[in-house]
């Protein structure tokens, strides 16, 4: 089944601040090659025959490629994204706008998420992550909204402060995820949950491998994370390698870059 996707290309892209571990201001970021790899993931998308739409980007707004962080679409209805950082706070509405303006049913959130970053939609339940950047309140605000159970998951590590750094969804009823990355309670309920998991090695997860997109056939994956490419292709999934290391300086990926768009309207 094709997918839809919304991107942001990285038009404004830069480090300019300093809100995970990855980003480092002084070091600075090549903005040609940012958009030359963002470009790459586009065209590996169409290739694999799914959509692509694309918002305007904003100048200062250099984080805003990460659209997965924009909002939440399932059936059609948009969960709005709330920053928890004020240097992200007006991509939310540039996100809402970008759908209300098609005619999507939108929600402006009360409670601070971000998007896909922290959300994560199965067949059956939508998994969410609380911790660093996402209220869990918001994951009650979520279901609520969408109709969905939403199952939260507790984040531990600061490098992994977005659920898509840590866990993907391989397809609707199992998921890939780095076990350290979270608490024990939430590991448990993993196990629980996926006991046919692919579990990632320190390696991978720290190249961002885990923030893949997969249609349940292909997993479009860094690059650089070669244990975890060896372990999908010996699930027979088709590995889409894609380099995004410039990207990465600001703490994103593939996954990041993406926003599913769920039911059209
Ligand atoms: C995994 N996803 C969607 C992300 N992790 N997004 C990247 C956000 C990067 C941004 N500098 C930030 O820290 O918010």
């Amino acid at each position: 089944m094709p997918k839809h996707f919304l991107m942001c290309r990285p038009d404004y892209f830069t480090v300019a601040y300093k809100i995970n571990p990855w980003m480092h201001p002084e070091a600075g970021a090549d903005r040609d090659v940012a958009v030359r790899q963002w470009e790459g993931l586009k065209s590996a998308y169409e290739e694999l025959g799914h959509r692509v739409s694309l918002i305007d980007p904003i100048d200062g707004l250099p984080d805003m490629v990460f659209a997965a962080n924009g909002a939440l679409v399932v059936g059609g209805r948009v969960y709005g994204a709330r920053f928890a950082y004020p240097q992200r706070g007006a991509e939310g509405p540039a996100y809402l706008r970008w759908f209300a303006e098609r005619g999507y049913e939108t929600h402006e959130a009360r409670h601070v998420n971000e998007g896909e970053g922290d959300f994560l939609t199965l067949d059956e339940v939508i998994l969410a992550g609380t911790g660093f950047r996402t209220d869990v309140v918001a994951h009650q605000e979520a279901q609520e909204y969408l109709g969905r159970p939403v199952i939260s998951l507790s984040l531990v590590d600061p490098r992994f402060y977005h659920l898509d750094t840590a866990l993907f969804a391989l397809d609707g009823r199992n998921v890939a995820y780095y076990p350290e990355a979270f608490s024990a309670g939430s590991r448990a309920v993993l196990r629980r949950m996926f006991p046919d998991a692919v579990i990632a090695t320190a390696e991978d997860a720290e190249v961002l491998g885990l923030n893949a997109v997969s249609d349940g056939t292909n997993v479009v994956v860094n690059s650089e994370a070669s244990n975890l490419q060896l372990e999908l292709k010996r699930r027979r999934y088709e590995v889409i390698p894609v380099e995004l290391s410039e990207l990465r300086k600001a703490g994103g990926g593939p996954k990041c870059c993406t926003l599913e768009i769920r039911g059209e309207n």
